[in-house]
């Protein structure tokens, strides 16, 4: 049985792309030295994969910055600004991979192409930004020689019949889109011509397929009679190019369109995520067609556990559903960009796993999956029951629904708010901040000194009560009246908890990209989670902050829904149980910072939002849970006690009645960049908590002045919503920020909000 890859890593094993892209930004490395780098990387993950025996290798995803920025420049794509006679001149662009970095990352004067979530994983692609005239203009600028030169490359080291090409399919390109007086429709029609001379120009390197990825396949929009009349027309179209089309789908499962989608005309193989959604079930209902290839994803592209027995299983009710006469490649379910490349280095990670109970499951990384992939392939082309057949249940342990009662705050809120901060009663607009304060580059010195244990822990708790003291000074001089303690000991807000936590294991060189060259490192959940030993985690920080000051001081946590989506989860638990265990560890932290004496206290939920599963039919049951795990770790707080949650976006229209069920005492969000459309947008939602939507752009560098801040106020003055229920604060954490800019920012809000006060006084 062959086995096929759809998708790689392409950050280099020793995040060797990250490094050279940030030198040749920086003017410190050349562009050949880049494209050398960019290069051996390539060829790695091509080795990695050869050497593991893969049949047939995808080959194409291998980026610079983004896989669909580089379909877009490829298709011709360009918004009109990239174009423009301004921006030749200010970029001097000579060739283009300048120009490619520019749509990444803009120039002086010219903005990037913005940023979205490639669906629900935590990789973020560029948007690309397609109108009527770009569009019917691309045909004169697509160009994708440095592709076919990819693939040209690969076919040289393996061979061409092992080398599948990866395109990015026109459906998820114009899905992918911010369109303006076009549709998707209009965009996939007129990018038909366009792919096809595409396809050819593929089909002459006579590699064994072409894959066309299309994710956007599961999304419900195409899920309808319109697109399943235009896509069997561009298949057909596509089919008689005469290069083999795998249509390749993942992240969910066909849903509705599964019947017309897998009888698509012009198709040699199917690709399906056998991981989410329900694909099983439906070619039970559907079956599946005997003439073409199933790609079984039944190895989990972004989950870094394997579970042979569920694999094994999941493969055998495949075979037992389509005819003897369908051939099955074994495949991931995804790409493996989302996973780490190579466990083995991991030794303190796998020494701690070891130290537990085994059971079923192992901590796989991308290397370890290709091996996994084989094994399969292998032991089923041979006989169908031996692999699984001696290993033993998986000892599952659910954590139980938290009881009703555990959810709900003693009071509701129109009673506690009157309790909450009586020294804040008269007072119009509080002021406060998220949380973050600078990271110097001393701070981040001493977190590090102290982690190679290389300084004393009380020299190190000294160094972090000196930056809380400082922070607190800062925040008094500036006249705002919640402070915040600054988060000095933090150097990432998962982290800081998954490690205060027992069942999580940290890698040392774990990473997978985020966007460009932004890598991140999450932390593993292993097993179930708690507090260690029942410790407090952030109480002695607060009370040092406290200690320094009158007035409030925010406990700053971050919520049990942030910390699971930031992390890779276990596969043996359901989400919501770890949801549930989170919850409950950080019930006991809300309860401690109470009980020291903490009156408001923040809970982010930063990531609540990009876990909200890609189908609208599943979209309830994940809120629902997640809502209950935020109240879970929330509703023990006294009445008297403020209740924050933290958002660092803008888009709540999905997910506003979840925002509400989270029954919170004030809900501060992103604002300052969608000119307060936010504030109309709660009005119509009847928001009752306190509303705290971000005044200053802590991404900009740009200082807001004290008339750019009264522009917000008085947005908020004339908004129906409570005024007395207004704060005013940043967007998100300072951390970015130095020390000058936030001191300097902070006084125009500051003084912004007094000019507001006194205006507000006189008229009374
Ligand atoms: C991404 S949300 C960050 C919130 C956190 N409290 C901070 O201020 O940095
Ligand atoms: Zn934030």
């Amino acid at each position: 049985m062959k086995v096929v890859t759809i998708g790689y890593p392409r950050i280099g094993l020793r995040r060797e792309l990250k490094k050279s892209l940030e030198l040749y930004w920086k003017g410190s490395c050349s562009f050949e030295k880049l494209l050398s780098v960019s290069q051996s990387v390539f060829f790695e993950a091509l080795r990695d994969q050869a050497n593991a025996e893969v049949d047939v290798v995808g080959v194409g995803s291998h980026t610079l910055y983004d896989h669909v920025l580089d379909w877009t420049l490829r298709l011709g794509l360009i918004p009109k600004r990239f174009r423009s006679e301004e921006f030749q001149q200010k970029a001097a662009v000579e060739n283009r991979l300048q120009l490619y970095f520019a749509m990444a990352r803009g120039v002086p004067g010219i903005a990037a192409l913005d940023m979205t979530k490639w669906f629900n994983t935590n990789y973020h692609n560029l948007t690309p930004e397609i109108d009527q005239e770009t569009l019917s203009t691309a045909v004169s600028r697509c160009d994708w020689s440095d592709y076919l030169l990819l693939i040209t490359d690969a076919v040289k080291e393996i061979g061409a019949n092992r080398v599948s090409a990866e395109v990015l399919g026109p459906f998820t390109v114009a899905q992918r889109a911010a369109l303006t007086d076009v549709s998707i429709v209009d965009v996939v029609r007129e990018l038909i011509p366009i792919y096809k001379k595409l396809l050819k120009d593929i089909h002459d390197l006579n590699v064994s397929e072409v894959q066309l990825h299309e994710p956007a396949f599961v999304l419900e929009t195409f899920h309808t009679d319109e697109f399943r009349l235009l896509a069997s027309e561009v298949f057909a179209q596509f089919g008689s190019i005469g290069v083999p089309i795998n249509l390749v789908t993942y992240f969910d499962d066909l849903g509705d369109s599964y019947p017309w989608v897998v009888n698509l005309p012009g198709l040699k193989a199917i690709s399906l995520d056998f991981t989410r959604g329900n694909n099983l079930e439906l070619i039970k209902k559907h079956g599946f067609p005997e003439n073409i290839r199933l790609g079984a994803g039944i190895v989990d592209g972004r989950s870094v556990w394997s579970n042979l027995r569920h694999q094994t299983s999941l493969y055998r009710s495949i075979k037992a559903l389509v005819s003897p006469k369908t051939e099955i490649s074994i495949q991931p379910s995804c790409s493996f960009q989302f996973i780490p490349i190579d466990v083995t280095v991991e030794k303190e990670a796998l020494e701690l796993l070891n130290s537990f109970p085994k059971k079923n499951v192992s901590l796989r990384f991308a290397r370890q999956k290709l091996k996994d992939l084989r094994a399969f392939a292998t032991e089923f082309s041979n006989d169908d029951v031996a692999i699984g057949s001696t290993i033993s249940e998986t000892s599952e342990r659910h954590s139980d629904e938290p009881d009703e009662k555990l959810l709900n705050r003693s009071v509701p809120f129109d009673e506690r708010r009157p309790l909450q901060l009586p020294e804040l009663r008269n007072v119009l607009f509080p002021t406060s901040t998220i949380g973050s304060f600078p990271q110097t580059k001393e701070m981040r010195r001493i977190r590090l000194k102290f982690r190679k244990k290389q300084i004393s822990e009380e020299e190190y708790y000294r160094a972090v009560d000196d930056y809380i003291t400082y922070c607190i000074g800062v925040q008094e001089g500036i006249g705002l009246d919640v402070l915040v303690h600054g988060e000095p000991e933090r150097s990432d807000m998962i982290e800081y908890f998954a490690e205060k936590m027992d069942g999580f294991l940290f890698t040392t060189n774990g990473w997978v990209q985020s966007y460009g060259s932004r890598y991140v490192r999450p932390p593993i959940i292993r097993g179930d989670v708690a507090r260690r030993n029942n410790k407090p985690m952030t109480v002695r920080e607060f009370v040092v902050a406290q200690s320094k000051t009158s007035q409030p001081v925010k406990g700053m946590l971050t919520g049990p829904v942030t910390i699971l989506n930031w992390s890779f989860p276990r596969k043996d638990l359901s989400l919501k149980s770890q949801a549930f265990q989170i919850g409950a560890a950080l019930r006991g932290e809300v309860k401690d910072l109470d009980d020291a004496g903490c009156r408001v206290i923040q809970v982010d939920e930063p990531a609540l939002r990009e876990g909200l599963p890609l189908r609208i039919s599943r979209r309830s049951e994940y809120l629902s849970w997640s809502v209950r795990a935020f109240r879970l770790a929330t509703s023990i707080a006294r009445p008297e006690t403020h209740i924050i949650t933290h958002f660092c976006y803008s888009d709540f229209g999905d997910i506003i009645d979840a925002i509400k069920a989270m029954d919170v005492d004030q809900i501060t969000i992103e604002n300052s960049r969608s000119d307060d459309a936010m504030l109309k947008e709660f009005e119509s939602y009847g928001l009752v908590p306190d509303f705290a939507p971000g005044v200053y752009d802590v991404h900009s560098t740009v200082i807001p002045t004290v008339n750019d801040f009264l522009k917000h106020l008085h947005s908020m003055k004339n908004c129906k919503l409570r005024n007395e229920g207004f704060w005013v604060v940043p967007d998100c954490g300072l951390k970015t920020r130095n020390w000058k800019e936030v001191i300097r920012s902070l006084r125009n809000l500051v003084n912004a909000t007094e000019l507001l006060r006194n205006s507000l006084s006189s008229k009374m």
